[in-house]
């Protein structure tokens, strides 16, 4: 069975909590070639800002994606093509890992399973609020992580493994070893990607690159160059 990311190489991460650069529409940034938006983000978020950024990309030709950081931003809304659900496999607390699934699941009762995917995450930049908040531990080696994105493959059956440096450029090692571990799982990398290098430096390792801040911080022209990089790679 093959699912929308085997064929993708780049997400657009856009966090609802933040700004645009001046002048950049998301309309602007969902035409920039990337193979998909992603909607999410750690802290701050809202099912208002949600549901704001979600309605100004569903008018835009793109695939849309929400990544809901907890049951109460989950958004039903037929303009997405589906839900991107982290669970953090190296979370200091259950909570992140499988907790926050049952109480969704507890609470809402039968999901849109069919629309419903997990990300594997592994939380590797300890100053990340995503870090913090799910007390990852992150002092691993890259057989560490190697062995996490073998177990997230064969003992959980994770379609998306997700290495994750959010906020800063991540150790190239790590990524290729998380690479050479996956072999069904779809390896996304996301962090720190800010120009052409910096995306195909890790575009060699990883099926997908997530580039988040750059969209907020910097505008169209460089994520069109994180774009060129990860087709060309
Ligand atoms: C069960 C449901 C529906 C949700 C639970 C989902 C879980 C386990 C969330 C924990 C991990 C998390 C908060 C993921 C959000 C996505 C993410 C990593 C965004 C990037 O975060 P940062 O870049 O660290 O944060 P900011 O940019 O918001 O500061
Ligand atoms: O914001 P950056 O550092 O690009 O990280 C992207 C993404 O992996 C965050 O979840
Ligand atoms: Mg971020």
């Amino acid at each position: 069975m093959t699912a929308p990311w085997d064929d993708w190489n780049h997400v657009l991460k856009l966090d609802p909590d933040k700004e645009l650069p001046e002048g950049v529409t998301y309309g602007d940034l969902c035409a920039t070639g990337t193979d998909a938006i992603e909607v999410g983000g750690t802290m701050g978020i809202t099912e208002e800002n949600m549901s704001a950024v979600i309605e100004a990309c569903a008018e835009h030709d793109v695939a849309l994606y929400q990544e809901p950081s907890n049951p109460e931003v989950v958004l039903e809304d037929d303009a997405l093509d589906g839900y991107l659900i982290p669970t953090v496999f190296n979370a200091g607390s259950p909570f992140w890992i499988t907790e926050a699934h049952k109480e969704w699941v507890r609470l809402e009762g039968e999901l849109d399973w069919e629309r419903t995917t997990t990300e594997a995450y592994i939380v590797m930049n300890p100053e990340a609020d995503v870090a913090e908040l799910t007390e990852a531990n992150c002092d691993l080696g890259a057989d560490d992580v190697a062995a996490y994105a073998t177990v997230a493959e064969h003992m959980f059956g994770q379609e998306i493994v997700y290495v994750e440096y959010s906020g800063t450029l991540g150790d190239e090692g790590v990524v290729q070893a998380a690479g050479e571990a996956t072999d069904e799982s779809t390896l996304f990398y996301g962090g720190g990607i800010h120009d052409y290098d910096s995306a195909y430096s890790m575009a060699q390792y990883a099926d997908v690159i997530v580039v988040g801040d750059l969209a907020h911080d910097e505008g169209i022209e460089a994520v069109r160059e994180t774009v060129d990089a990860a087709n060309d790679a």
